[in-house]
């Protein structure tokens, strides 16, 4: 099966302008320009299908962000401006609904809102539901940091092997990382669009996992990595353990965590 993604980048201002009725311009900042004062989103669209025969496209992008422009933003910005926008998990799954039926021919599988480049909401075909909108199932993620030192070594393998399996992560004297954490909650929004309180889902997540880890040896400091390697695939594992207890009794259950080792390296981990 092909999923073509595609992010589309806009601004809404303070103040109604009329940038939507031109010609797009700067489509990498996105599109309408934020001009000043206002609110940055991105729209990630995800979509199913077959290759057009002649383009092998699944579908041209401009069909896709014209139909975000087109159909999107004026519901995201009415919402803003009639302060009806609430916890904004509601707005999400009216936009999956509005743009389910935008690309005939192809499924939305996905609908990603970033409200801002570490907190997004999302909306799985799977989670929909078309009847009674308002019992689908909304994905909330936000980002994390720690920063932390670790050596990738297993005490049953020979000094040897070790530094075979390991190469330079066996460095007997460590090394470190600047960790990033996704930890994506899930649940059916209360009336007002929230799924959960974010600064309170940020404080749970930060006292249970993040300040733990944060300046620390995982080798020598954390229990959880007393006799286990601390891989990231270990590490995501081990927050999602510890987070998930946290959450039994929230609207939003935890989902996943991913995390990052390096901008080229991740898991994600889900039980
Ligand atoms: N499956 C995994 N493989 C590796 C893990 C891991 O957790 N899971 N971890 C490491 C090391 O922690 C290592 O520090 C990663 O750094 P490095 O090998 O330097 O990788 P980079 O992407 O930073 O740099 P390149 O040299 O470009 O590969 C290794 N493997
Ligand atoms: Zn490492």
């Amino acid at each position: 099966m092909f999923r073509l993604s595609r992010e589309v980048r806009f601004a809404i201002n303070a103040q109604p302008d009329a940038q939507l009725s031109g010609r797009p311009s700067n489509a990498y900042g996105g599109f309408p320009s934020l001009t000043g004062l206002g609110h940055y989103f991105t729209l990630e669209v995800t979509l199913s299908g077959a290759l057009d025969a002649a383009s092998q496209y699944v579908r041209n992008i401009k069909d896709i962000d014209d139909a975000v422009r087109r159909l999107a933003i004026g519901r995201i910005e009415r919402h803003i401006r009639e302060r009806t926008f609430g916890g904004g998990a509601q707005v999400v799954v009216e936009l999956f609904g509005i743009l389910r039926d935008a690309w005939p021919g192809a499924t939305l599988e996905q609908l990603k809102w970033g409200l801002s480049p570490f907190l997004h909401y999302a909306v799985r075909a799977e989670d929909f539901q078309p009847d009674r909108p308002e019992h689908s199932m909304v994905r909330l993620s936000q980002k994390f940091e720690f920063s932390a030192s670790h050596r990738l070594h297993n005490p049953s393998l020979s000094d040897q092997a070790n530094r075979d399996t390991f190469g330079k992560c066996n460095n007997p004297h460590g090394h470190g990382h600047n960790y990033e954490v996704q930890v994506t909650l899930a649940g059916e929004p209360d009336a007002g669009g929230v799924l959960v309180d974010v600064p309170v889902f940020e404080r749970i997540v930060a006292e249970a996992a993040i300040d733990r880890f944060d300046h620390k040896n995982l080798n020598v400091e954390l229990p959880e990595f007393e006799d286990v390697i601390p891989s990231v695939e270990n590490i995501a594992r081990a927050i999602y353990r510890l987070l998930k207890p946290r959450f039994s009794d929230s609207r939003g259950k935890l989902a996943s965590v991913t995390v990052w080792e390096t901008p080229k390296t991740s898991c994600e981990y889900s039980e």
